[in-house]
């Protein structure tokens, strides 16, 4: 350590580290003690609570400050002599563009989603900087280094999307308790508390009632002098029986499936008990909303216990009337938030209910929630093994020792005696869209999307362009920037509103649109190709960008199996989160035996014989990194360990240019 600590190509380089989360604190300890002598910390963040157990440079008393600061401040305390400057900031500011990233030898990203991985990826492409990528879920985690030219970019690689299930699935057939979940939180919480005009593919209507005009009634809709008890029954009845009733009136569902038992509140809870439901003078005080609670109303301590059917009715009309009467403001705007604990709980509630009603096992509060939230467990030690892997690559980087550079995945793998496996970085992706001039084709109806759909579900969505700029030839679509007239405004959020076809430069097929992000310095073309018609299931978005790095969706086998899709929609409601797990995490599913199979085994760091495939994903963004989502391996998987499909039948050896 002494020797390399002496070492110019360290004490002279300035490194930028973005993120300082879980793998930000290690990595900037490290970085010090391994002789950094100028290092760079962007984070947007302010320390919380929940940081503490594993950002280990942040104290209670730090809590509500800037990550980077407390940092900076903690390392200098052991390190006085080294310059280390903080930016409290999202590193997609404009202020760090491409100058800004040119000062630096190399860049170490600490960080916890895409698309921040993806800015940061673009900056460092147009600002020649090497890149070092990160990221942990549980006991896994993985490094790469992206040097332009000659290693695979961020981007080259596809990355897995959230995982989708179908509709049916979770409207209809839920066979395990996070098809409770979703539907808990995506269709009856977003109903309820959400925007009114969002989608939502929930049966709000109820044919059970007098006239023909109550059909079209939506049975959400709370009337003028309806108390919340009453409000709370019907929604209840209708959920969880009239729905389930209707389900069962199609016999061609059940023929091979459980049937599921209607569940009506006066079978569940009297109307005396109803009465007695809850003390909202424990529940919490309206003025601080987020620790409201129905638990604490009923005098429900543990979140660890399992609620009785009777106990998951009461949650539900508890919560819902403390939404109603303590948050009633917010009752429109609401989103499911994990850390909003009267949401948890009615989601949790409703998710056990709709279970019980299936014959699905139920879950307790504590359970739901990671379900709900997504949440893997940060392991602290992967984020230091991480962050040491790290040093060492930005080490290779700034000796030049092209050669050595490894990707280096971290596995938990007992039996077969691994923690660490390094393989060679991938060559760059001849048609990666974001590192190659390789223009995408998009296949979209143009006499029917707009260009707001375009701009949402392609510039933003798919491609993370924070200030794009469309182009057809000379003629300029739309725009986003600071220093724009209201003529052009108007005139931009007009051609917003205007299909493809009808903009006053028409795109049609064979039309070609330059989508460019001046931060990013990112400029991509893109070949239109009309298509009349899309499946709904399938192809949500109702276009399709094709040789766009995305992981592709699986053929649908089994309703009951996850598999990814293009990202939630509207005719998917997508899984809370097991998939954005791995994605957020940037850790690749590995086949351990397959490396064995193959006569390939670790000898080490320095091994140059492991050669496996670039994983298919390069998981990473939802990415929580480092402490999070839910990972479903299934029960027949447990020897692999993973995060995404790595295809482990192409065993072609990359090779550094
Ligand atoms: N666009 C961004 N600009 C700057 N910092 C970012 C950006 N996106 C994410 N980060 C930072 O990356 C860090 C990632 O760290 P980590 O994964 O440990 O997340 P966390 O928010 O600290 O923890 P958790 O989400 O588990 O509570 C966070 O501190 C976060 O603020
Ligand atoms: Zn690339």
């Amino acid at each position: 350590m002494a020797s390399l600590q002496q070492s110019p190509a360290i004490k002279g380089a300035k490194v930028l580290m973005v993120g300082a989360g879980g793998i930000g604190c290690e990595l900037l300890k490290t970085l010090a003690l391994s002789g950094f002598e100028d290092i760079h910390i962007i984070d947007m963040d302010t320390i919380e609570v929940s940081n503490l157990n594993r950002q280990f440079l942040f104290r209670q008393k730090h809590v509500g400050q800037s990550k980077a600061k407390v940092a900076r401040d903690a390392v200098l305390r052991f390190r006085p002599h080294i310059s280390i400057t903080s930016h409290h900031a999202n590193v997609k500011d404009s202020s760090f563009n491409v100058d800004f990233f040119k000062q630096f030898n190399v860049v170490l990203n600490g960080l916890d989603n895409l698309d921040a991985r993806r800015h940061v990826n673009r900056l460092c492409l147009a600002a020649e900087v090497p890149l070092v990528e990160s990221g942990t879920t549980g006991f896994l985690g993985q490094v790469s280094v992206h040097v332009k030219g000659r290693t695979d970019c961020y981007e080259c690689n596809p990355k897995p999307s959230p995982k989708t299930y179908p509709v049916c699935t979770i409207t209809s057939t839920p066979s395990k308790f996070v098809h409770c979940i979703v539907w808990a939180k995506e269709l009856l919480f977003a109903k309820l508390f959400g925007d009114k005009n969002q989608d939502n593919d929930l049966n709000v209507r109820s044919n059970d009632s007098t006239g023909s005009s109550e059909q079209t009634e939506d049975v959400f809709e709370r009337k003028a002098d309806e108390s919340v008890e009453h409000y709370g029954r019907r929604i209840y009845d209708h959920v969880f029986g009239y729905n389930i009733e209707q389900a069962l009136s199609n016999e061609e569902t059940w023929k091979n499936r459980n049937k599921p038992r209607p569940i009506y509140s006066s079978d569940v809870i009297s109307a005396e008990l109803m009465q007695q439901n809850g003390s909202s003078d424990k529940a919490g005080s309206a003025d601080d909303p987020l620790s409201v609670s129905a638990m604490a109303s009923l005098g429900l301590k543990n979140p660890q216990d399992l609620w009785s059917l009777m106990d998951n009715s009461r949650v539900f009309f508890e919560a819902l009337k403390l939404f109603f009467g303590k948050r009633e403001k917010e009752i429109g705007s609401l989103g499911f938030d994990k850390d909003d604990q009267l949401a948890v709980e009615f989601v949790t509630a409703a998710a056990n209910i709709r279970a019980a009603s299936f014959g699905i096992p139920l879950h307790s509060l504590f359970e739901a929630k990671g379900i709900a939230g997504n949440i893997v467990h940060a392991v602290a030690t992967t984020n230091a093994i991480v962050a040491g892997l790290i040093v060492i690559e930005a080490i290779k980087v700034l000796q030049k020792d092209f050669d050595s550079y490894r990707m280096s995945y971290c596995l938990e793998h007992v039996t077969q005696k691994m923690l660490i496996m390094p393989v060679q970085p991938f060559e760059p992706n001849k048609s990666c869209c974001v590192c190659s001039e390789t223009p995408l084709t998009l296949e979209i109806n143009t006499n029917h999307s707009k260009l707001r759909d375009f701009v949402e579900k392609i510039v933003k969505a798919k491609l993370s362009m924070t200030s794009p700029l469309i182009m057809h030839g000379s003629s300029l679509l739309y725009e986003v920037g600071d220093d724009l007239d209201e003529a052009m405004i108007a005139n931009y959020s007009a051609n917003l509103e205007k299909v493809l076809s009808s903009l006053p430069s028409p795109v049609t097929s064979g039309t070609m649109l330059t989508v460019e992000d001046l931060l990013q310095e990112f400029t991509c073309n893109i070949n239109i190709k009309h298509r009349e018609e899309f499946d709904e299931e399938n192809e949500p978005d109702g276009m399709v960008l094709l040789g766009w790095t995305q992981v592709p969706t699986k053929p649908k086998d089994d309703d009951d199996k996850p598999h990814t899709g293009n990202g939630v929609s509207t005719s998917k409601a997508s899984e809370t989160d097991p998939a954005v797990a791995q994605a957020d995490a940037g850790v690749v599913k590995i086949n351990v035996e397959a490396i064995d199979a193959s006569g390939k085994k670790r000898k080490g760091p320095d091994s140059k014989d492991i050669s496996l495939d670039p994983p298919s994903n390069v998981a990473d963004e939802a990415t929580a990194a480092n402490h999070k989502k839910v990972q479903q391996i299934d029960e027949d998987e447990e020897d692999l360990v993973v995060l995404d499909q790595w295809d482990i039948d192409t065993n072609k050896k990359q090779k550094l240019r």
